[in-house]
């Protein structure tokens, strides 16, 4: 694709664009009485148009049915989640039954992790992206403190290579291997939230289990965002939340994945509550646990249904919007659009003013570019959001921009970038 700097092109891409009528399908904030250029749908997806609503919806059969809601309606509440999975396997790549839509996110990471992180003297040890999301790393610290075990011995981070700024492949692949004989667990973020680099899951799930561990996944940045397959590379477990690019709203609900293979697995730990009972007899209220069948059986609580209805609206779009392919295949142009223009600004600049830290290659990122500010960081991130542009701050120097396809547009990006280029002059 041979990308122009010129507003002209960028509208023509959004003339041709498959996926432009979406954008009306969601609320897009305002600035100076128009629309602002949202780049922030990493952090907090765009609210759609239905979530209100699919809420209402649900205030109403609370009004008129109260606790009949459970078992009448379009949609009795007892079994609303079941409505969600379709949606979501297809989103992540799973069996229906594969995953569970519960909780938030590093709540479910801790119920997962105390079905795959057993460690004895010999295996305790967890492998981490260095420079994970703080939450991560915190559930990974306090698990390892829980079982006795030393965060300092037993959580081994893979940091990128001295002068370069991410993962190698090989890198990751090398260090389950050296760890082999006392590794547990590998954790991975499918994207890391500060660089944006896309790993390669199925190269970790292989090495991980070559060494004999779990492989387990956050994909808080990378569901939605990129095509997944977690049933076909036999990733063990994953979780992710739902409020970024599936634009559930704050605090929106989250998911697991465990792959049917643990199913069988009677010995697996689980913290449990009777909504992971099995279904057609939670309601004998019986002594013991008998666990439902499937990504379900890891339920703990009562489903939120508030939050389940925001994540039904946002399902419906993800669902006629068609396979993530067709969203990836505007992100992927979406976001090169985004670095040629701000590799343009350097060129014509003479030197290197924003450095884009995220990978180059395609496939080793979704829709954001993280980029370092060499000059006025602060104020050029300042500059942006007094002209309509909401980009993401990450200390010390870095803006992180997601251009994200179901609402963003190539004007955006082109407005973004020229923006970029006027902050040089401006500050
Ligand atoms: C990778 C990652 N993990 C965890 C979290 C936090 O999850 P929550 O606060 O929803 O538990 C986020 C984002 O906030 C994230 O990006
Ligand atoms: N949950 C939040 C609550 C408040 C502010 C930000 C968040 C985020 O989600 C940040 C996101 N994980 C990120 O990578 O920026």
């Amino acid at each position: 694709m041979n990308y122009q700097n010129d507003l002209a092109f960028a509208r023509e891409q959004d003339r041709l664009d498959p996926l432009k009528n979406f954008r009306e399908q969601f609320l897009i904030p305002q600035h100076n009485g128009a629309d602002a250029v949202y780049l922030c749908g990493n952090s907090l997806g765009l609210q759609p148009v239905t979530a209100r609503t699919y809420l209402n919806d649900q205030l109403n059969n609370w009004q008129n049915l109260a606790v009949e809601g459970w078992f009448q309606g379009e949609d009795p509440w007892l079994d609303y989640h079941q409505s969600l999975s379709g949606s979501i396997a297809r989103i992540v790549g799973a069996q229906e039954n594969e995953v569970a839509v519960m909780n938030s996110l590093t709540v479910n990471l801790h119920l997962l992790m105390v079905s795959f992180y057993k460690p004895n003297s010999k295996r305790f040890k967890i492998i981490i992206e260095g420079g994970a999301f703080p939450s991560d790393q915190y559930a990974v610290e306090s698990q390892v403190k829980h079982h006795g075990f030393d965060p300092q011995s037993a959580v081994i981070e893979i940091f990128p290579r001295e002068g370069e700024l991410t993962l190698r492949t090989e890198d990751i692949v090398n260090t389950i291997e050296q760890h082999k004989n006392e590794l547990a667990v590998v954790l991975f973020a499918g994207i890391n939230y500060y660089t944006g680099q896309f790993f390669d899951l199925k190269a970790i799930t292989d090495a991980a289990h070559q060494a004999g561990a779990y492989a387990g996944f956050d994909l808080a940045h990378a569901a939605g965002n990129v095509p997944l397959q977690l049933h076909q590379w036999g990733a063990d477990f994953a979780c992710w939340c739902s409020y970024k690019y599936m634009n559930s709203g704050p605090g929106g609900i989250s998911g697991i994945f465990v792959h049917e293979r643990h199913f069988t697995d009677t010995t697996m730990n689980r913290f449990a509550g009777w909504w992971g009972y099995r279904r057609d007899m939670r309601f004998l209220m019986a002594p013991g646990f008998d666990a439902e069948q499937g990504a379900n059986g890891w339920q703990v609580s009562t489903s939120p249904i508030p939050l389940l209805a925001l994540f039904k609206a946002s399902m419906a779009i993800f669902d006629s919007a068609g396979n993530m392919s067709i969203i990836r295949d505007k992100s992927l142009r979406l976001t090169a659009y985004l670095e040629f223009l701000i590799n343009e600004i350097n060129l014509r600049q003479g030197e290197e003013l924003f450095r884009i830290i995220t990978p180059a290659d395609p496939q080793a990122r979704g829709s954001q570019l993280s980029v370092v500010c060499k000059r006025n960081a602060k104020s050029t991130f300042h500059f942006l959001a007094q002209n309509g542009v909401i980009g993401d701050w990450r200390e010390p120097d870095v803006i992180r921009l997601s251009p994200v396809p179901l609402y963003n547009t190539f004007e955006d990006v082109y407005k973004t970038a020229a923006l970029m280029e006027a902050s040089i002059k401006a500050i």
